[in-house]
């Protein structure tokens, strides 16, 4: 049996807009690929078909070899197939070690403990701190998380779905709005990802991406443009012409 994500034919339209076009792409456990295109190539769209936030016009979505285009969201979720929370879902003025118990609790299906103190509760604080200790956040544990540089809410951002146990893992737009003085966090971060976990990047920061990624997958206008490793897609001349800003670019 085939396993991890599985894609075929994937298409999106919204009305008589086609954002998403036939889109083929597997990610297997390890995977590193990235998703890259200009703005409105349909990045976010195909993010959002995976994991159920929008339902695709045509195409299937396989995880394990199971056909998983009509279950919700969550189910998803609970499959193993996550995406980044945004920054928006952090609450700001909780620490990160108190914003990083909820999602343990939720998984654990313990939400109505979130009543009562959970701190008391030792496998709960064990993942926690291996959580805070693998993004280097152990001097921030008990800040608020106002009081973090903007590259290291969005770690804990990783972290907290990283806390939803995910086999497929995608990071949209990881480094937006981080300076570049903190995208080394980023991708620290996510060379620092558990080895056999499946991650698709969407990423405009073409020195994260080249970095990070095994594979890049472009897509324009909705559909894949070319894919292949890093070297391929760098010496690609369409790529380079149409994306990468020219062929000195
Ligand atoms: N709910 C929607 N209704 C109508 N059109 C939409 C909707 N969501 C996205 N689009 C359109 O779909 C196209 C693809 O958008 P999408 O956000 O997926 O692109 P993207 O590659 O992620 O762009 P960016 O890099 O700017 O985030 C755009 O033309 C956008 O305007």
């Amino acid at each position: 049996m085939p396993t991890g994500l599985e894609v075929r034919g994937l298409s999106k339209r919204f009305g008589g807009l086609v954002v998403a076009e036939g889109i083929d792409l597997d990610l297997a456990p390890g995977a590193r690929t990235a998703l890259i295109g200009p703005n409105g190539a349909g990045k976010s769209t195909f993010a959002n078909l995976v994991t159920g936030i929008l339902r695709p016009s045509a195409g299937t979505i396989r995880f394990d070899g199971r056909d998983i285009g009509r279950l919700s969201e969550r189910q998803r979720v609970s499959l193993g197939i996550a995406k980044t929370f945004q920054i928006t879902n952090l609450f700001t003025r909780l620490t990160v070690r108190e914003n990083l118990r909820l999602p343990v609790l939720e998984r654990e299906g313990r939400c109505m403990r979130m009543f009562r103190p959970a701190q008391g509760d030792p496998e709960v604080e064990a993942e926690v701190d291996a959580l805070i200790r693998q993004f280097d956040l152990e001097p921030l544990a008990d800040r608020p998380v106002s009081d973090l540089a903007y590259g290291q809410q969005r770690l804990v951002e990783m972290a907290l779905t990283l806390a939803l146990r995910p086999r497929v893992l995608i990071l949209d737009e990881p480094a937006a709005g981080v300076p570049s003085s903190e995208t080394h966090l980023i991708t620290d971060a996510i060379e620092a990802l558990p080895g056999d976990l499946a991650v698709l990047i969407i990423e405009h920061d073409m020195e994260l991406v080249f970095r990070v990624a095994a594979s890049i997958v472009v897509l324009v206008n909705g559909r894949i443009l070319t894919e292949g490793t890093p070297d391929t897609i760098a010496a690609d001349p369409e790529v380079r012409r149409l994306y990468l800003g020219g062929e000195d670019g």
